[in-house]
């Protein structure tokens, strides 16, 4: 029979409320724990202030085994697991912000009740021998310790986390390691057992790994557009080597989000403190900056060679369909960029919050592609919305100043949009010139 525990949940956020939730329908007691009181108001009156695919069923459905709070003492006192979701943004030096863990880890007090506390945010490898000498100090010598990396990716949280590749497990000591794994019976998928430091590094090497593919592909589509190749072809065959597989090689205008990008600079970062150069994952860096960057200079060319008083609709800000989340998406620098190159941007999202920060404070937002694209010099598709291709693209050539799109994920097909009278670029593929 599963043994049911009593969680407490370091962070409301993206990963801490799916794994709050996962944990409930499993059928332990969790209790989340936030510092942002609006946050946990929301929750506690039965809202859930993100968008994750099927989390506000799945926090309704196991409402008795889940509550919210703000107060970290009362959290701790009620459980016998704490689970730390904290954010590890990056700093300015690209190293991971690890000040949350700290206040979380700070929050502990005296609780030698507890038999493990188990970080999932992302950390730099020796975070966790870093937490477990704090504990020892604080008298928490008996308290377990584990490493139980994330790998969910957003808009499929829910799915991933219940039916996840694998479940790592980073411990010490078995009991801790016996202990996580009881606490995931019913979550489908192998369980792999490891030291804590390897269980670190995992998480970072796994995105790492996910970035090199998509910065590789775009790499080959810049030579694919150099010579006369298309990549989306090119791809295809190549994905079908079982050793390379199809996954990942998706060219477009870059991969954003909040792992990612901070990721592979926290990697890099580590790697660098140590005084190693890793200068591969340096490169897979910089292609990612340069994809939209080329994107609005191949604008630029072709709308005469200036931006200026032209106006561009973006369509999609949030950095991958599925989430609303807007964390280092490509079209924040590609808003930016027109900005500076003194053109008005309008845009259309299905989902992204309302944005009042720059550069979004300075672009008109429509509520349908078809009327951010009405008067534009040009469309940009940012982001692989599905309902994208089903727009009325042959109406949204008529409402265009100029019927001249720069597809940056690949999505409609060169020679429809030709056919329809666009000027037609993509990433990797010839451009199609409309009549
Ligand atoms: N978002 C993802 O898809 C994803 C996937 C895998 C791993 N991760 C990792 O998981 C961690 C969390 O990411 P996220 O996207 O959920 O971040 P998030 O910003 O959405 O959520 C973090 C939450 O922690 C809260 N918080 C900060 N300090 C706190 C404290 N002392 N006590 C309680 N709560 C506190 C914040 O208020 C926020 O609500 C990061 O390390 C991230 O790298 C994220
Ligand atoms: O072939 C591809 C695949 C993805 N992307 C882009 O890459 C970014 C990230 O996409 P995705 O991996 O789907 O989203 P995340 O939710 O950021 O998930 C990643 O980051 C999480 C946080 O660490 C990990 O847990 C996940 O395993 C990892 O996939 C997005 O901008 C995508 O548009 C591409 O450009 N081409």
């Amino acid at each position: 029979m599963m043994e049911k525990h009593r969680i407490a949940v370091f962070g409301a956020g993206y990963i801490g409320l799916v794994t709050g939730a996962c944990f409930a329908k499993l059928g332990h007691d969790v209790v989340v724990r936030d510092i942002q009181k609006e946050r946990v108001e929301i929750l506690q009156n039965g809202g859930v202030p993100i968008y994750e695919a099927g989390l506000a069923e799945l926090i309704a459905e196991n409402a008795d085994r889940l509550r919210f709070t703000l107060d970290a003492e009362e959290a701790v006192r009620d459980s016998d697991v704490v689970y730390v979701c904290v954010d590890t943004p990056s700093t300015l030096s690209g190293d991971a912000d690890l000040s949350r863990i700290w206040q979380v880890i700070d929050t502990l007090g005296e609780a030698r009740h507890l038999a493990a506390v188990v970080v999932k945010s992302t950390v730099p490898v020796g975070t966790g021998a870093r937490v477990r000498a704090a504990m020892d100090q604080a008298g928490l010598q008996h308290v377990g310790y584990a490493s139980n990396p994330e790998f969910t990716a957003e808009g499929q949280a829910v799915r991933d986390f219940l039916q996840p590749d694998r479940v790592v497990i980073g411990a010490d000591d078995s009991r801790t390691a016996k202990l996580v794994a009881q606490l995931h019976e019913g979550v489908g998928g192998p369980v792999v057992e490891m030291d804590v430091p390897s269980a670190e590094m995992v998480k970072l090497a796994a995105n790492a790994l996910l970035a090199t593919k998509i910065s590789f592909t775009n790499e080959i589509a810049t030579v694919c557009e150099a010579t006369g190749a298309d990549v989306e072809q090119v791809v295809h065959a190549v994905g079908l080597d079982h050793r390379l597989g199809p996954h990942y090689m998706k060219a477009g205008v870059g991969w954003g989000g909040s792992c990612f990008p901070k990721d592979s600079r926290a990697l890099r970062a580590m790697a660098s403190n140590s005084g190693y150069s890793f200068q591969m994952l340096s490169s897979v860096i910089e292609v990612n900056d340069l994809q939209p960057r080329r994107a609005v200079q191949r604008l630029k060319d072709e709308l005469d060679g200036t931006l200026r008083d032209r106006t561009i609709a973006l369509l999609g800000i949030t950095f991958k369909p599925g989430t609303d989340d807007v964390r280092e998406a490509p079209s924040t620098i590609l808003a930016s960029r027109l900005l500076a190159e003194g053109a008005a941007v309008r845009c259309w999202d299905p989902l992204a919050r309302p944005l009042a920060t720059a550069p979004w404070s300075s672009a008109t937002r429509y509520a349908t592609p078809l009327e951010a694209m009405t008067g534009v010099d040009a469309v940009v598709i940012v982001t692989d919305w599905p309902e994208l291709r089903d727009v009325d693209w042959d109406q949204a050539a008529a409402v265009m100043a100029r019927p001249l799109m720069f597809d940056g994920r690949n999505l409609l097909e060169p020679q429809r949009m030709g056919s329809l009278g666009f000027t037609y670029m993509s990433v990797g593929r010839r451009t199609v010139r409309g009549a």
